[in-house]
């Protein structure tokens, strides 16, 4: 091509051509807004407002906040993974010769869910084995691969967290003991309730926030413990730290052993005379002034089945336990217990616990133990839960779904202190002590020569 003369105003090149382009469209920008400045004022002042209201709208309501934006984050979120899954899966070993086909994309936050048609030869377990470098390639929190159909692979990515801000805990609304109550967030937005009924193991490491679900559980149950339609019965062998701070919410409350076992004892004595008054009348229980619901909450409950020292007292209270997790929800008598450590040394009866949650655990086979294998490589991942995040947990829902990420409400010291003032209960019993075992005699052997005449 001949060289015209044009060619040679060349635009400039290199950094400082760039350089000298930027500086140029700074200057324009800066001429325009000088010459009507009044208007630029105005723009930039009604941006900073709607910043400062939307960064307050999602500091202050974060679960409303991710609800209402959360179809756009979606949307954002199906077109970046449309555009990027070629080179995604090329990366991550999932297109070797052609690219598994992406069928669908859809999802309502924080959940993206892609459902993939796998190549000749490939199936749902090398999407499960290349789980962790999709979700890190698309930047998902979580990551779950299920198989859809007998041929598709459904890929969901949790793309958000509305459970990273604490929030605090909430007294129930009403004193009615209907279904369940309310102990603080899921991660899709809606509130975490749990059953009343089925007995209920809280399990998570030192510091992983049981107390938070313990004390969740008492405020949610408060309004029935004021009018008498609930009773809990308090029993922390750590010192009485927990439940010191709000013992008006307890009926009845122990501190050491003895008073565990008095407690548990007297506790199996009236389930079975109210076992007995309903036998061929009534199935279930419902909770009233005359028959309460009665919760035993237990704070660490490895102090009264595992470390205890006297063995008798020990014994005492893992039966009185098993017998209240094994006959109490039809006539209202719930356990509700925190542990640090669920293996089955430490809570042989821990098949009798019909409802989980798994907090922040040591490991995975500790996550197996609380919840299931199948729910772990389902995606509930307590060991993964970050230390920062107290409170947050996994449980699995009654239906027999995925394991739900959840957060429990934070109770301040002051927020106990608070509730238990203004929902004291109005009956308190003290028991003096376990009272002591009655001692069976061995039988004596009959002596040689003396046979029954
Ligand atoms: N839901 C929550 N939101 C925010 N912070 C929390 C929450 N729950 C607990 N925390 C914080 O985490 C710390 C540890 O919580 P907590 O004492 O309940 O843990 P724990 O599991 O009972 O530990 P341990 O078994 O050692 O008593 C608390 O000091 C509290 O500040």
């Amino acid at each position: 091509m001949p060289l015209h003369a044009s060619h040679l105003v060349a635009e400039p090149v290199g950094p400082a051509g760039a350089f000298r382009r930027w500086a140029g469209h700074f200057c324009l920008v800066l001429g325009v807004g000088w010459l009507a400045w009044p208007w630029t004022l105005l723009a930039l002042a009604t941006a900073a407002l709607l910043g400062g209201l939307l960064l307050a709208w999602a500091l202050g309501l974060p679960a409303s906040f991710a609800r209402r934006t959360g179809s756009v984050r979606v949307l954002v979120w199906r077109r970046r993974v449309r555009r990027d899954w070629h080179a995604v899966c090329a990366r991550c070993g999932l297109a070797e010769r052609e690219t598994p086909q992406l069928r669908r994309s859809r999802g309502s936050f924080p959940y993206v869910q892609l459902r993939v048609r796998p190549t000749l030869g490939q199936t749902s377990r090398d999407f499960e084995v290349a789980a962790d470098a999709l979700r890190s390639a698309f930047g998902a929190a979580r990551i779950r691969i299920e198989p859809d159909g007998p041929t598709d692979v459904l890929v969901t990515l949790t793309v958000g967290d509305t459970l990273g801000i604490p929030f605090a805990a909430a007294t129930g609304a009403s004193p009615e003991l209907v279904g369940s109550v309310a102990l603080g967030r899921r991660e899709d937005g809606q509130a975490w309730r749990l059953p009343i009924g089925p007995h209920t193991l809280v399990a998570g490491c030192s510091g992983a926030g049981k107390g938070s679900v313990f004390w969740s559980f008492a405020f949610a149950l408060a309004p029935a413990v004021r009018t008498g339609h609930a009773q809990l019965h308090g029993i922390d062998l750590k010192g009485g730290m927990e439940i010191a701070m709000g013992r008006q919410l307890f009926t009845m409350s122990a501190t050491d052993a003895a008073q565990a076992v008095a407690v548990l004892e007297h506790l199996v004595d009236l389930m079975r005379a109210r076992a007995e008054a309903y036998a061929g009348r009534v199935r279930s229980h419902t909770p009233s002034l005359v028959e309460p619901l009665h919760v035993v909450m237990i704070d660490e409950l490895a102090a009264l089945t595992a470390y205890c020292s006297e063995r008798d007292l020990q014994r005492r209270a893992e039966t009185a336990i098993n017998l209240l997790c094994s006959q109490g929800r039809a006539p209202g008598f719930m356990v509700f217990a925190c542990l640090q450590d669920p293996r089955k040394e430490v809570i042989p009866s821990r098949g009798l616990f019909t409802q989980m949650v798994g907090l922040r655990l040591k490991d995975q086979s500790e996550a197996s133990m609380v919840l299931g294998e199948t729910a772990v490589l389902s995606g509930a991942l307590c060991h993964r839960i970050p230390r920062d995040m107290p409170g947050t947990g996994y449980v699995l829902p009654e239906d027999g779904g995925h394991p739900i990420r959840v957060r429990a409400g934070f109770a301040t010291d002051d927020a106990i202190r608070e509730v238990a003032e203004q929902f004291a209960t109005p009956s308190h019993v003290q028991l003096r002590g376990a009272v002591p075992a009655p001692v069976t005699k061995r039988p004596q052997r009959a002596r040689a020569g003396g046979g029954a005449s």
